[in-house]
């Protein structure tokens, strides 16, 4: 018998909000599966917290803005991909900078995605301020949007990031914890592989990026000549999501294939055969065995 939990949750924020310095403060050095390599292609899940009997797993969320130009707003959908896809939100708001365009804009991005899912508000750099700035600060956003909590925290300097933790603990959904304790230390390179994929087919549809979609890699085999041939499957949740990802005579899926597997040979320093298929799943959300390929663990007594 255990009382593990175990959930995913997205820190959103404008750019600078101090998104890394916290979750390198509520992950910590030696559970930490962010690779240097990972953070610059956007992985979505960027490193693992266990407190207590939870683990808090964090997925990647790029700096949220009014986008303008057509790659702003493939990174802000892919920021909002990561929230949708989370137990609970952590919205990060800049003490010292207060209520700017950019945190309006995700004030309304939060409201149109109403889903019943917790939002707690970070105040960060509070360091930065006076009291009477922050309490003022707190009212504001509380007046803007119905936040669970409040927490006033400084990143950097520590503060209010433990209670902020902790909180979080209590908040992901009961369950077995989804990464082995042993794994933690390694971001397994399969889903590394499948992320670079997703990002791809992220920077390629843009806003036409099906909602609901996941890469796995289903197969990696190492070859005798040196080369990796690695098998993908991308999931998506509609008959018609196919269609997208395929494109004209299949030209969407070949342009992803031969952006992701250039980057694969290039991260792995070997030729490298990258073959995708696309397959209709809707209820993939509820299968155990789709975990466990992204690299997850749901097996029972895993505590
Ligand atoms: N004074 C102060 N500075 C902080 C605090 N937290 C973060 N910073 C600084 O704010 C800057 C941005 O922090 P990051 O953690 O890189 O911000 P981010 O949200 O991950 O930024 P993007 O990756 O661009 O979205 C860095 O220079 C941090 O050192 C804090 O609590 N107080």
């Amino acid at each position: 018998m255990s009382d593990t939990r175990a959930g995913f949750v997205a820190l959103i924020g404008e750019p600078n909000a101090g998104k890394s310095t916290l979750l390198n403060r509520m992950v910590g050095a030696k559970v930490s599966i962010v690779t240097h390599k990972v953070q610059t292609t956007r992985a979505r899940i960027r490193g693992v917290a266990i407190e207590g009997e939870s683990q808090i797993v964090f997925v990647d969320t790029p700096g949220l803005f009014r986008p303008r130009r057509r790659l702003d707003r493939a990174m802000v959908a892919a920021a909002w991909t990561g929230a949708a896809d989370a137990d609970v939100v952590v919205m990060m708001v800049e003490a010292h900078r207060g209520i700017t365009e950019g945190v309006e804009a995700i004030l309304d991005g939060l409201k149109e995605r109403e889903t019943g899912r917790k939002v707690a508000l970070a105040i960060n750099k509070i360091d930065r301020v006076a009291s009477e700035v922050l309490l003022k600060l707190t009212k504001d956003l509380n007046e803007r949007f119905a936040f669970a909590e409040t927490f006033m925290i400084s990143a950097e300097k520590g503060h209010g990031v433990e209670d902020l933790r902790k909180w979080l603990a209590q908040e992901v959904p009961a369950g077995p914890w989804l990464y082995p304790e042993d794994q933690i230390a390694d971001l397994p390179m399969r889903m590394i592989a499948a992320e670079m994929t997703r990002e791809k087919l992220t920077l390629r549809l843009h806003q036409e990026l099906p909602y609901q979609l996941t890469v796995e890699t289903e197969n990696w085999e190492e070859r005798k000549d040196g080369s990796a041939r690695i098998d993908q499957v991308i999931y998506v949740a509609r008959d018609g999501h196919k269609g997208i990802i395929l494109g004209k005579k299949g030209e969407t899926i070949k342009g992803v294939s031969q952006a992701a597997r250039a980057e694969l040979q290039e991260f792995l320093g070997r030729p490298v055969h990258l073959f995708l298929q696309v397959k209709v799943r809707p209820n993939w959300l509820e299968e155990k065995e789709r975990y466990s390929e992204m690299g997850l663990d749901f097996k029972d007594g895993n505590a």
